[in-house]
């Protein structure tokens, strides 16, 4: 029997099988940001533990970071002074290499690290991040782990676990023009429900994945964990090689060659087994959008927002019932024209180069609605600086977008630089998110791809950005 992209994975990097399901895993790469990496280190130096892998381990300010033009080392998180402090004071003596906040390899650890080529195919790749797996997208098993794991991991590069059940996700047929990995993802999870994938080690795969630039794939990966998978992946392929060939981690020369060579032996045998299958057939894909408190609850575009009470599950149906509430949408109603005051384009899932570049063509030559703040805030600061060299930027503040410093900016109010919209605000957001009060007090927060988000940003209002062909289109 042929094994799968993950066991083969798994079973590279088995340490010891330390009996009642239990196994050592070696830990190829270790992502540390301000917020949970503060306290693993400051745990290793109450315990005078040195760090074993420190050339494996990397470093970032993200989170607590304000992301305001001409930020400093500055947070408007109460407390986050403490954060920013102690990881800063902390991650140097240990050798860790840190991208700073003046280097312009800063940026969301889940987007900087595919784009310099730390995250590679094959690899174990932890961090103390929820959304660790957007890695999955370049083939690493990625996954977020706690503060004892990340501490386990500075201290002795491996952690301890469990084997998960395999998961594939099949995404038939081709998406239509204007449809995008976001709504791949989305789909996905109002079909299986949040929790869907939980436990499973997923693996997206079919037609439309392939056919996926990486920036595609990485948001694809990117929502794994908020369709409770332990991890989502990309098996690698021509596409991943191009990616990563020359960034500043990858492998070079003659190792290059040796690397492509045992990523090419990756990919799932022809009679591999998984645990479990799902299926999405791509081919009828809508754009779609969220009208509740969970990534579960989208629908088309073009659709209504359901009715809780026909939910068949009684659990199911309360939940549903108080985001109706919380969302004050009525069952039938449509959710495109509803409203928005509010409008961010960022985040680890949906902030990359082809993410801007696709809101920029929506936005060229038009403008935001009155009364509605936009904001886009580049998930590193070489996607910015890239952008800024295509005039992206430009596009963006002509619109009236405000053009954000790096990182994770209004994805999460409290947790992220304090930055919030304000009270009761209704919002599109390229996020992945929309849990109560995550983007400030009583906010509503709708999640989109980074077009639908644009063309709501011009119409004032939820709307489908397939309207909207770009200026140079209509010429
Ligand atoms: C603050 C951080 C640890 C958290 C996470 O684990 O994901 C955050 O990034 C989030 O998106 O909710
Ligand atoms: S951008 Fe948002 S989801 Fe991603 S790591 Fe930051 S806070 Fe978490």
């Amino acid at each position: 029997m042929g094994r799968t992209f993950f066991e083969k994975v798994w079973d590279d990097h088995v340490v010891a099988d330390l009996g009642d399901g239990a196994f050592l895993i070696h830990i190829d790469r270790h992502f540390l940001h301000e917020v949970s990496g503060a306290v693993s280190l400051k745990e290793i130096d109450a315990r005078h533990r040195t760090v074993r892998n420190p050339e494996l381990t990397f470093g970032t300010v993200d989170h607590v970071l304000e992301t305001v033009p001409g930020r400093g080392m500055t947070t408007r998180m109460p407390g986050g002074d403490d954060f920013l402090r102690e990881f800063t004071e902390r991650i140097g003596p240990h050798g860790i290499r840190f991208f700073d906040l003046h280097d312009r390899r800063q940026g969301i650890v889940h987007v900087i690290a595919p784009e310099l080529g730390v995250a590679l195919p094959g690899m174990t790749f932890i961090c103390g991040d929820s959304h660790t797996c957007t890695v999955g997208g370049v083939g690493a098993f990625a996954w977020g782990v706690g503060s004892s794991d990340s501490e386990h991991a500075l201290a002795t590069q491996t952690v301890i676990m469990t084997r998960p059940k395999t998961l594939r996700v099949n995404f038939t047929g081709q998406l239509r023009p204007g449809v995008h990995a976001k709504d791949m993802i989305l789909a996905l999870i109002a079909k299986y429900t949040a929790d869907g994938g939980t436990g499973y080690a997923i693996e997206f795969a079919g037609e439309a994945v392939r056919s996926l630039p990486m920036d595609g794939r990485l948001t694809l990966c990117n929502m794994a964990v908020e369709f409770g998978g332990r991890t989502g992946t990309v098996a690698p392929d021509e596409i991943t090689f191009a990616y990563l060939r020359d960034r500043e981690f990858s492998p070079r020369g003659a190792d290059w060659d040796r690397a492509v060579a045992y990523w090419r032996t990756l990919p799932s045998d022809a009679d591999a087994a998984y645990d479990m299958e799902y299926e999405l057939d791509c081919s009828t894909l809508e754009p779609q959008v969220t009208w509740g408190t969970s990534p579960e609850h989208s629908v088309a575009i073009g659709g209504v927002m359901p009715d809780p009470a026909a939910s068949a599950d009684p659990i199911a149906r309360t939940s549903r019932q108080r985001a109706a509430d919380y969302a004050e949408i009525e069952p039938g109603a449509s959710v495109m024209g509803l409203p928005i005051t509010g409008a961010f384009i960022g985040s680890c899932t949906n902030s990359r180069i082809d993410d801007l570049r696709a809101a920029a063509a929506i936005l060229k030559g038009r403008k935001v609605a009155e009364g509605v703040t936009a904001i886009c805030s580049p998930g590193s600061t070489a996607t910015k600086l890239l952008a800024e060299a295509e005039g992206i930027d430009r596009i963006f503040i002509e619109a009236g977008f405000e053009w954000r410093e790096s990182g994770c900016s209004l994805c999460m109010s409290g947790a992220t630089g304090g930055e919030s919209f304000p009270r009761d605000a209704r919002v599109i957001a390229s996020t992945n998110r929309n849990f109560e009060d995550r983007q400030g007090p009583h906010v509503r927060s709708h999640l989109a791809s980074p077009v639908t988000v644009a063309a709501s940003a011009i119409a004032g209002r939820i709307a489908d950005a397939r309207a909207f062909a770009s200026k140079e289109d209509e010429q």
